[in-house]
């Protein structure tokens, strides 16, 4: 079938590059005309592993296009594919500018019978709006469909996430509609699910909700073991055998970041209100994560009586490994209160330092390897668990002042850094270690 995607971010270009894989032929669009030409010379404008080359090879079989033009963009589409960005208002609640302006797109430039189906995650009620702005400003004479497609990719793994979802959810008050969307999606092989809009808009929502929610109680868990001496992850793998509560997403650590989490719950407690419901758990969920966030600051600060002239090395930057997206990331926050306090920060990230640079202090420093970036400092902090990070030779840390290290994501094992001798402080598993282990 011929497809548009409009918007090629994280899931807009995914979208458009996995359904060129299944055989559609898909042009994406978007009004960033750098981001644009990079696509058209086959590279790819973000980070996500397998994507350039599944890219490369759809542009050379002829089925994959991009440009900035939406009228081109649009010509000859079976369906055309809204993946802009949806991002958190100042009161929490989702920006609708963008995917206000796609339905406008759509009004002008549509010349054909067209299925509008909406990958953005979108209030409850949004399809329905979409539908709306799209007749009141169609200009050729048309029939509109919408189908609600929430999307449930990871970042980090969403070519893997594509072939291998558990679900693809089509919500839709048009039958005709929602099976030719099912047509689109069959050679993805996931199981399908059918059901009306706005349960569809829900379920987006309420699956990134219900999985906030497991990280903050899992959280809560981890800083109540850190005081009664028992291990969280000991305690996570014992619930997780219990195949009602399941193993995934219970890794404790500095909370979570990134471009959805934080603010999709922040809007569902907004879509709550706006039916004068008051969402109780979830705001606890969101005020967990925030005091999460903080845990690495809140134990350097126990540990030191000043910051001031300190050299910290901090190693990971990205909000989850495998990515270069900044988004919401724990090092904004830790990056910016080390430096008020007055210490020099030392920065490494394999991928996301060029993104990083955009967002982080000016005053911080980056080096081009953990060696470098640990070399010299009062203490290490761990914030994103990438590989590289988490294999690193523990006889880095003898580099530093004094080795002092302070994992936000729990990259070690226990047993390993006591042999090594590192100080070492980890996210709900209490150490035995006293002052005479540690290389003095
Ligand atoms: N990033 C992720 O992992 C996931 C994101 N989502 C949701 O998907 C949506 C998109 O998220 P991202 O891909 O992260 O966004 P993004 O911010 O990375 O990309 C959005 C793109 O849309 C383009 N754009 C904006 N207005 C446009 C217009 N009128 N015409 C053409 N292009 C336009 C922008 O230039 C940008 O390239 C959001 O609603 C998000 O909540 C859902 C699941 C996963
Ligand atoms: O709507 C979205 O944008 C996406 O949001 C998340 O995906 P993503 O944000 O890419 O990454 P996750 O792997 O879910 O991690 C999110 C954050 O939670 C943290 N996390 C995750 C899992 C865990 O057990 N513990 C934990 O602290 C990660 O470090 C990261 O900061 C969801 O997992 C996707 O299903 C969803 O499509």
């Amino acid at each position: 079938m011929n497809i548009s995607v409009v918007g090629t971010g994280y899931v807009g270009l995914v979208t458009g590059v996995c359904l060129s894989e299944i055989g559609h032929r898909v042009t994406c669009i978007d009004i960033d005309e750098a981001k644009v030409e990079k696509m058209n010379n086959g590279i790819s404008p973000i980070y996500e592993p397998g994507l350039s080359e599944l890219m490369t090879k759809n542009i050379e079989k002829d089925r994959l296009f991009f440009t900035t033009d939406h009228a081109n963009g649009f010509y000859n589409a079976d369906a055309v594919y809204i993946a802009v960005g949806t991002p958190e208002k100042e009161d929490g609640s989702a920006d609708m500018k963008f995917v206000k302006q796609v339905a406008i797109d759509i009004a002008i430039d549509v010349s054909k019978d067209t299925v509008v189906v909406t990958k953005s995650t979108v209030p409850v009620g949004t399809n329905d709006k979409i539908k709306e702005v799209i007749q009141a400003n169609l200009v050729n004479n048309v029939r509109i469909d919408v189908v609600s497609n929430p999307e449930f990719l990871k970042e980090g793994s969403a070519i893997e996430d594509s072939f291998n979802g558990d679900r693809i959810v089509l919500g839709s008050d048009s039958e005709y509609a929602a099976n030719l969307i099912e047509e689109v999606n069959k050679g993805f092989g996931v199981p399908i699910y059918k059901t009306d809009i706005r349960s569809a808009e829900m379920i987006k929502y309420a699956s990134n909700a219900f999985l906030a929610t497991k990280i903050s109680f899992i959280n809560e868990i981890a800083n109540i073991c850190d005081r009664v001496n028992a291990n969280v992850e000991d305690v996570a793998k014992g619930m997780g055998m219990d195949k009602r509560i399941g193993d995934k997403f219970l890794k404790a650590g500095i909370g979570y970041g990134g471009s959805c989490f934080p603010k999709d719950t922040k809007a569902l407690i907004q879509i709550a209100g706006n039916v004068e419901y008051d969402f109780e758990l979830l705001k606890g969920v969101v005020k967990v994560n925030q005091k999460q966030q903080a845990l690495l600051l809140d134990k350097l600060n126990e540990r030191f009586d000043s910051l001031e002239g300190k050299r910290i090395a901090v190693l990971g930057l990205a909000f989850k490994p495998n990515t270069d997206d900044m988004r919401e990331a724990a090092s904004i926050v830790i990056t910016n209160n080390l430096i008020e306090q007055g210490a020099e920060v030392f920065g490494y990230d394999p991928i996301a330092t060029d993104n990083a640079k955009t967002l982080l202090s000016d005053k911080m420093v980056y080096e081009g390897s953990v060696e470098a970036a640990v070399e010299g400092s009062d203490a290490t902090l761990i914030i994103t668990e990438w590989d590289e990070i988490k294999h690193v030779n523990l006889e880095v840390f003898r580099s530093m002042k004094y080795p002092l290290v302070i994992d936000g994501r729990n990259c070690f094992s226990l047993d390993k850094m006591k042999e090594v001798g590192i100080e070492y402080h980890s996210v709900g598993r209490p150490t035995d270690m006293k002052k005479k282990d540690y290389i003095l």
